[in-house]
């Protein structure tokens, strides 16, 4: 399949496209290994949201554009470090942020899957994006890691916690404390990728995934997804789910009798509905 990507609206950092249930967001900033700035970050915010809100997107791809002007591809080599200040990240408005928080917690609550496809470096903060996308497809010239404690950061949320349970404890703790580069095979074996494949074939695979998976249930991946997420995130993995269930309370025919009563005023039939074991 050959999407025919349509630009769903135009931002300085990234790109957004949407095609046949798909959305697409590229970071777009190829001479900074596609570094992210507050911009890019608040610019991907607004379009995961708007992918969030369509109900024709069931599957987004996030990758980055490339490769640069010197043959090199990058996923995203993570916070722009020309402008990290005293606080944080610093944008136009002189104000540091580490708002990439916010965009890791809106990818993994989004109830769509959401897909990484990685050529080239993912790296420090680029790392943590895709760790937290549902699925990651890499090419055979990625290259993962991060770097924090070599350059005076960490992420010790999603980062690492949740790193840990894809790779586990050993590796996860070998992934932060030495800083080492690991190549797409080496990702495949740790259980950090779901598959590689030749670059030149990335974006194709990414496409046949997403098609795949909107071929099934809707309400059964968003409860599948935020089933995952229960486990793991507290209070936060509670509340996405039991949404997921008053979502569902709500389209049925006994949620809908009890609020029609309530709107006329009537005593509600509760004995039209069965007390299942
Ligand atoms: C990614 C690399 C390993 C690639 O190396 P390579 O040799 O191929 O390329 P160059 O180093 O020559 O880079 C080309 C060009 O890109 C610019 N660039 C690359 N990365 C960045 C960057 N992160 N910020 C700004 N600019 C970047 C580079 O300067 C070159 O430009 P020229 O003009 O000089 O040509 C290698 O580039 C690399 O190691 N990059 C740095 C990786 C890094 O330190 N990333 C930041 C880690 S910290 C982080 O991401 C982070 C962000 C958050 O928002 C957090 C929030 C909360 C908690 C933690 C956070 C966090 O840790």
């Amino acid at each position: 399949m050959n999407p025919d990507w349509k630009s769903a609206k135009t931002y300085k950092d990234i790109l957004y496209h949407k095609a046949d249930g798909m959305a697409k967001v590229t970071i777009n900033r190829p001479e900074k290994r596609n570094a992210f700035r507050p911009l890019t970050v608040a610019e991907m915010h607004d379009a995961f949201a708007d992918a969030r809100e369509d109900p024709t997107i069931g599957v987004v791809l996030l990758t980055g554009a490339g490769p640069h002007t010197d043959g090199k591809y990058a996923f995203c080599a993570g916070g722009d470090q020309s402008v990290r200040g005293h606080a944080g990240y610093i944008g136009e408005d002189g104000v540091p942020r580490l708002n990439v928080l916010d965009l890791q917690k809106l990818i993994r609550s989004m109830p769509k899957a959401v897909i990484a496809l990685v050529a080239g470096y993912a790296i420090g903060g680029g790392h943590v994006l895709h760790v937290v996308c549902d699925l990651t497809i890499a090419a055979d010239n990625a290259i993962f890691g991060q770097v924090g404690p070599k350059m005076g950061s960490f992420d010790g949320g999603f980062g690492s916690s949740y790193l840990a349970r894809l790779v586990g404890q050993k590796k996860a703790r070998e992934i932060w404390f030495l800083c080492r580069q690991y190549n797409a095979q080496q990702a495949l074996q740790m259980g950090l990728v779901n598959t590689v494949v030749p670059v030149a074939e990335l974006e194709a695979e990414g496409v046949r995934w997403a098609q795949e998976i909107l071929q099934k249930s809707p309400l059964a991946i968003r409860l599948l997804k935020s089933g995952f997420n229960a486990e793991l995130d507290g209070q936060a993995g509670i509340q996405e789910l039991a949404g997921n269930a008053t979502l569902l309370y709500y389209m049925s025919e006994e949620a809908k009798e009890f609020h029609s009563a309530q709107r006329e005023k009537r005593k509600a039939d509760a004995r039209k509905f069965p007390w299942l074991p």
